[in-house]
């Protein structure tokens, strides 16, 4: 199996308090990884480090056998953080635009693109309006097809879904699923939606910024002799947040 993200021995603080420490991860090519685990845990300051928007204090982040932050990286990264970076006063399309412009696109592929984007997250009859028309599930639902606007095969998702009716977000995560299946892509998400967990190949379970356990949704289910990942969630020590 090939390594897409590898994390070792990574340690973050801000000021006196430790977030992160002593964070191990592998991931491979062509899985979805979950990261849970409660609130305030390390797990949006984890992904910030695979996207190179973030440094860790010791240790290493690498994506593609690349050290980040890495530049010549974020052609390959796509990314969805937990708060949407959008232009409110222009259209739906015209943000989609600009963020393709950003990366080695020809025309007619972006055309493509953002046909893909917007079909995919259900925005094509709206991306005429502007976004600061749109509802807080519009502006996630616009992320995330900025996330994919590159074809990246690195795909990290900060809570992707919160606020995301569920047709759609089922309809989300089939694409995701195919997106791994099909096209080998990397997929790493961050998630409170336990039937979301579920759906990945692996999760890791953070808490005060150290990995407590890892392993496929039905090992932690064994391990923690659990019927739900609820129930894991819960033994582990973690809150819902
Ligand atoms: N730039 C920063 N400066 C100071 N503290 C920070 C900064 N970024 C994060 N923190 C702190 O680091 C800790 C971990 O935050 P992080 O956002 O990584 O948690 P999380 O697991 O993603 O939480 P949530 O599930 O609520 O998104 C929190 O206590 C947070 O307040």
């Amino acid at each position: 199996m090939e390594t897409t993200v590898k994390v070792q021995q990574v340690s973050k603080s801000f000021g006196k308090k430790t977030v992160l420490s002593g964070v191990d991860l592998n991931m491979e090519k062509g899985q979805i990884y979950g990261l849970i685990g409660p609130s305030g845990a390390g797990k949006t300051t984890l992904v910030k480090m695979m996207v190179g928007m973030d440094m860790p204090d010791e240790g290493l982040v690498e994506v593609l056998q690349t050290k980040m932050p890495s530049l010549a990286m974020l052609q390959q990264i796509g990314y969805m953080a937990q708060s949407d970076a959008l232009y409110n006063e222009l259209t739906g399309e015209e943000n989609l635009k600009f963020f393709a412009s950003m990366f080695k696109m020809g025309k007619t592929e972006q055309k493509e693109r953002i046909s893909y984007a917007a079909e995919l997250v259900n925005l094509k009859d709206e991306l005429g309006k502007k976004v600061a028309a749109y509802s807080g599930g519009m502006k996630r639902r616009l992320s995330l097809a900025i996330a994919l606007i590159h074809n990246p095969s690195v795909l990290i998702l900060d809570e992707p879904t919160v606020g995301i009716d569920p047709e759609l977000r089922q309809s989300i995560w089939n694409e995701l699923t195919r997106l791994k299946s099909d096209e080998h892509k990397t997929i790493i998400v961050t998630t409170h939606v336990m039937d979301e967990a579920d759906k990945c190949d692996m999760l890791a379970m953070v808490r005060e910024g150290k990995i407590l356990t890892r392993g496929t949704p039905e090992q932690l289910k064994r391990q923690y002799h659990a019927t739900s990942l609820e129930e894991v969630f819960l033994q582990a020590g973690g809150r819902e947040s």
